[in-house]
């Protein structure tokens, strides 16, 4: 192993993953891909002129499709998502949804405990041997009968795993998590991926440059692997077709990840005035028709190519402590998969166990006895570039309610982040990283664009520092200090951080 060091502590079973081997693999797909991951990194700091690009025109005309969906991947019209934590991982399977996204990215902070036990507990469940006591002495086991495929989803290109070093730099943290995962499990025949964050079809380039050597360093058939691209930001909005084509031997869809999405289009115009900020975050809908453009653009795309079109997440979960709670969420979550499901989407995704039922359902409803409706090939859609970009078309106002619940939900959200937990339930929400980011983003714009809200209120740092002080007063915990001073950097800082998870994890381990 020379020029691999693992500098993070023991974990229990570790030693199960984290095989010489293992680490030689990673190791190899870091020396040989590192290097392109930072030349793409750097070009996203570029911001471009957004539309369709001249360039891969011949791309959008040509006649091609992306390759079957192997039999687990036919039938996807309910996917839940979660972290891989054990107790977790076991109700996921037990869940009956048709697809786990084993989440290593916005639902889980990266210690390097979460990194190492995600890689033992997706050994586990690829075999079916999970199991787990809970300290109550409660025996979870997995359910007999038909079991979700697992999809894992590593982090994104930016985020460095630095209890991992190659040759003296930190690993690249997507490639530890797909290549300790590809490594251990790629043999029994499912190598499966959901890719966040891609800005561009040379980024999904790499992916499908990654995806063909490490199939051929194991010896596994090219096209084994497949994987769904989450399309989450706005300038891949614009490359669908492209982002499909590079991973078309590799590809099985494309997913509308809403909330990322809304954060890529405040940072990508967050400086750029009135015309492209965002009112409160709780009054921007789906059915804003810069949001129903998207979403329809990515049904129509997908289904053009044969690629499942997968919806995206409702943040309302339900309280088995609180039937009104839960009986909204259930409406909620039932009006947000009613739309996806009549707008062509293959299915769609949930947070939480209790929503499986309601999202099978109205799936049920639509598709009867076909596993999918890539036969609905929405060729009435003809969305233009101002329809992406028209932001306005959101409607709604900034409000004082909306400067606090931004704080508030950010301030908490980093404190369980620190803590450990990357997903969090707050005010009967569910909290990820991308929702977080929407929450700093948005006041990070208002004071840069001088917004003033619906009493008169102008937004500003003071103001923001005001909040801020009033919600820390009203928390507690071991990561108050460190929270309470992430939020403001990220929120206030002059230079705009990318990724609020990159100065989080200097604080972490
Ligand atoms: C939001 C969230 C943190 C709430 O968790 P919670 O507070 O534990 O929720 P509850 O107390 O209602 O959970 C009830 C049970 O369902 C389980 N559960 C909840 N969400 C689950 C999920 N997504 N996957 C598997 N099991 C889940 C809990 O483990 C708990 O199990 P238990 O009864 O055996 O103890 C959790 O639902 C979650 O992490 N969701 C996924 C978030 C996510 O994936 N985000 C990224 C993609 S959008
Ligand atoms: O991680 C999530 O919150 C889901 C999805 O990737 C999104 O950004 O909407
Ligand atoms: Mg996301």
């Amino acid at each position: 192993m020379t020029g691999i060091r693992v500098l993070g502590g023991d974990v229990e079973r570790g030693a199960q993953v984290l095989t010489p081997d293992a680490l030689e693999f990673v190791a190899g797909l870091h020396r040989s891909f590192a290097a392109t991951r930072d030349d793409l990194l750097a070009r996203r700091s570029v911001r471009r002129p957004l539309g369709f690009l001249a360039e891969t025109a011949h791309v959008r005309a040509g006649d091609w499709r992306v390759a079957e969906a192997p039999a687990p991947l036919r039938d996807r019209r309910v996917e839940i998502t979660g972290p891989t934590e054990r107790k977790m991982t076991v109700n996921a399977l037990n869940s009956g949804a048709k697809v786990w996204l084993a989440d290593l990215e916005d639902a889980n902070t990266p210690h390097w405990r979460n990194v190492v036990a995600g890689q033992v507990n997706l050994y586990d469940a690829a075999r079916g041997t999970v199991d787990h006591r809970s300290p109550e002495g409660k025996h979870y086991v997995l359910r007999d009968g038909e079991r979700p495929a697992i999809v894992v989803r590593p982090r994104g290109w930016h985020l460095p795993e630095r209890h991992v070093e190659v040759d003296g730099a930190p690993a690249v943290g997507a490639l530890v998590d797909f290549g300790l995962h590809f490594f251990h499990n790629a043999e029994l025949g499912r190598p499966y991926y959901y890719l966040p964050k891609l800005e561009s079809h040379l980024e999904a380039r790499l992916w499908n440059d990654v995806f063909t050597a490490a199939q051929e360093r194991l010896g596994i058939p090219h096209g084994t692997v497949r994987a769904t691209v989450l399309i989450e930001t706005i300038p891949a909005a614009f490359e669908m077709e492209e982002i499909l084509y590079e991973l078309r031997d590799h590809a099985s869809g494309l997913n509308a990840g809403r909330w990322d999405y809304l954060f890529s289009i405040i940072k990508h115009f967050r400086d750029r005035g009135a015309d492209y900020v965002l009112p409160d975050r709780n009054s921007v809908t789906m059915t804003a028709p810069f949001m129903r453009a998207y979403t329809d653009l990515l049904v129509r795309t997908c289904h053009k190519r044969g690629a499942h079109a997968m919806g995206g997440m409702a943040a309302f979960i339900p309280n088995r402590r609180d039937p009104e709670v839960t009986r909204q969420a259930l409406a909620k979550v039932r009006e947000d998969k009613g739309r996806e499901a009549a707008d062509g989407f293959d299915g769609s995704w949930v947070a939480h166990p209790d929503l499986v039922p309601v999202c099978r359902e109205v799936f049920d409803a639509r598709l009867g006895d076909r596993p999918n409706q890539l036969d609905v090939l929405r060729e009435d859609v003809a969305v233009t570039a101002d329809r992406l970009l028209d932001v306005r078309s959101a409607g709604g106002r900034a409000t004082r309610a909306g400067v606090v619940g931004a704080v508030d939900v950010g301030v908490r959200y980093l404190l369980s982040w620190l803590g450990g937990n990357g997903a969090a339930a707050i005010h009967n929400l569910m909290e990820d990283a991308a929702t977080a980011e929407i929450s700093r983003s948005q006041l990070w714009q208002w004071v840069h664009n001088d917004v003033v809200l619906d009493d008169g209120t102008p937004v500003t740092g003071e103001l923001v520092r005001e909040v801020l002080a009033e919600v820390a007063s009203g928390l507690d915990g071991e990561h108050l200090a460190a929270a309470v001073e992430l939020f403001e950097r990220v929120a206030l800082s002059d230079d705009f951080v990318d990724f609020l998870t990159l100065p989080a994890y200097e604080r972490i381990d």
